[in-house]
């Protein structure tokens, strides 16, 4: 081509499909729009290289603009449990007196995540089967890794997966239980296919991809005597809401969503729910963000570091400034005693009246707040000049002591070999997975983030 002043036509590769052609997609569609979802005309479903499925607009979007609303009942929320007679009465019809014997016993995830397997072994009778059809079949948290890949990921993912594991496992046995004294013919048939990999991926399901939804204007949440709201330990403020589900998440994405109520409903009494008064309710969410046209569609998950993106929602973003490597003050103190640094009672005190036993980190930025202080407490406590609790509050806060870096850093340099030693082993792991390969993105940002400190 000669020189000219016309502009090359740079075609950019594209890196996604759109998939609303599919069977499942058009299935999915079909269903959502006979059931009341209003969507923005210029969203579709795509597949995209690096993050799969989620959502691509056609067209320009502009901030302000809403991208779906559902009419309550197409959501599955705290209602959508109550009115559910049959579920109900797996725990009322029952020869233990469940709302009793189990008071408080579960979280709503928990509750939530049984509705889920229950709606799952109902398969086509249930009116969610579509939308059920359409969740992913497994999730990539490191809760599914093999035990033996487990033994050698960082601490601090493995406490998230033990917790999980209690959760989890606690609560399916509570669910059996009540599965095995109910006294509904049909529950019989439930506890043979309510098995312990089917209510993890309800949990998952659940953990991946609620929203926060507060219902507590519209119904009264307070009087749940005599209702399965007896059985748990906290509140009901999340929900599945479909096709929104199907946004994923990007830091730098702005959203709000609004409850929509066109006529005089509120406070309504648990008892006198009903699907019908539903549809005058609705969930919108707006975007503050303008999208390009053929690009993707983000909402923001909430602030979120990559140790909660991964072990919770089974993710990793390079690049996170929220990330952190955190130390347990048990180990700090453990370590002090090793290096005959002796914390006094009134060192003590003033450490757990302050709170400097937790939040303890370094990040990108070096000593977490509270780790600045603990060190302070430890190395001025007793110094004539110097007043340890003017000097952690005031202004003049300086994280950069090196006095205090010193202090810690054979305990930091220790993390970092360790960290680095189980990267290593992991990288050597013949099954590799996306799973793992998270966890080792992860690993290796605290490596990062140890060396900066320790170069500083
Ligand atoms: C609410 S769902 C979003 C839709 C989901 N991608 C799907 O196929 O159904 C949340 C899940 O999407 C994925 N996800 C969300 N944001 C992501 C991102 N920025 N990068 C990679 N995966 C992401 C994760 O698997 C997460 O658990």
């Amino acid at each position: 081509m000669g020189r000219t002043k016309r502009k090359r036509c740079v075609v950019k590769p594209r890196n996604f499909y759109l998939s609303d052609d599919n069977e499942d997609s058009v299935l999915l569609n079909t269903w959502l729009a006979k059931n009341g979802l209003r969507r923005n005309k210029k969203l579709a479903l795509a597949v995209f290289d690096d993050t799969g499925r989620g959502v691509i607009t056609k067209k320009k979007i502009k901030c302000g603009e809403e991208l779906i609303t559902l009419p309550l009942n197409l959501t599955i929320n705290v209602s959508t449990l109550l009115m559910d007679k049959a579920f109900c009465s797996i725990f009322l019809d029952n020869s233990v007196d469940c709302l009793r014997e189990y008071k408080q016993g579960v979280s709503f995830q928990s509750l939530m995540s049984f509705y889920l397997a229950f709606l799952r072994v109902l398969s086509v009778n249930s009116k969610w089967h579509v939308y059920l059809e359409s969740l992913p079949k497994d999730y990539t948290v490191p809760y599914f890794l093999p035990y033996e890949t487990q033994c050698n990921i960082d601490t601090d993912i493995l406490s998230i997966i033990i917790k999980q594991k209690d959760t989890i496992e606690s609560s399916y046995k509570i669910f059996r239980d009540i599965l095995k004294t109910s006294s509904k013919e049909s529950s019989v048939h439930i506890l043979k296919s309510f098995t312990l990999p089917l209510y993890e991926w309800a949990y998952f399901t659940v953990n991946t991809r609620c929203v926060y939804m507060d219902l507590s204007k519209v119904i009264d949440l307070k009087n749940i005597e005599n209702t399965i709201l007896n059985l748990i330990c906290d509140n009901t403020k999340i929900s599945l809401c479909p096709y929104l589900d199907m946004i994923n998440h990007s830091p730098d994405a702005r959203n709000e969503t609004k409850l929509l109520v066109s006529r005089d409903i509120e406070n309504l009494n648990i008892k006198d729910l009903n699907e019908d008064l539903f549809l005058d309710i609705s969930f919108s969410i707006y975007t503050k963000n303008n999208f390009d046209p053929y690009s993707q569609v983000f909402i923001c998950y909430g602030d979120s570091h990559n140790l909660k993106l991964i072990t919770e929602y089974g993710f990793y973003l390079p690049d996170n400034e929220l990330d952190c490597v955190s130390f347990n003050f048990d180990n700090i103190k453990s370590y002090f005693t090793t290096n005959s640094i002796k914390l006094s009672q009134e060192q003590a005190n003033f450490i757990s009246n302050h709170s400097l036993n937790k939040d303890l980190y370094i990040d990108n930025k070096g000593l977490s707040f509270n780790l600045y202080g603990l060190l302070m407490v430890v190395k001025y406590y007793y110094r004539k000049d110097m007043d340890v609790s003017r000097l952690i509050y005031s202004a003049a806060i300086c994280s950069n002591d090196r006095n205090l870096n010193e202090l810690i850093m054979p305990l930091v340099m220790n993390k970092l070999k360790e960290i680095s030693d189980s990267i290593n082993i992991l990288r050597s792991t013949e099954n590799r997975c996306v799973i793992l390969d998270n966890c080792i993105a992860l690993m290796c940002q605290y490596v990062c983030i140890l060396e900066k400190f320790i170069k500083c």
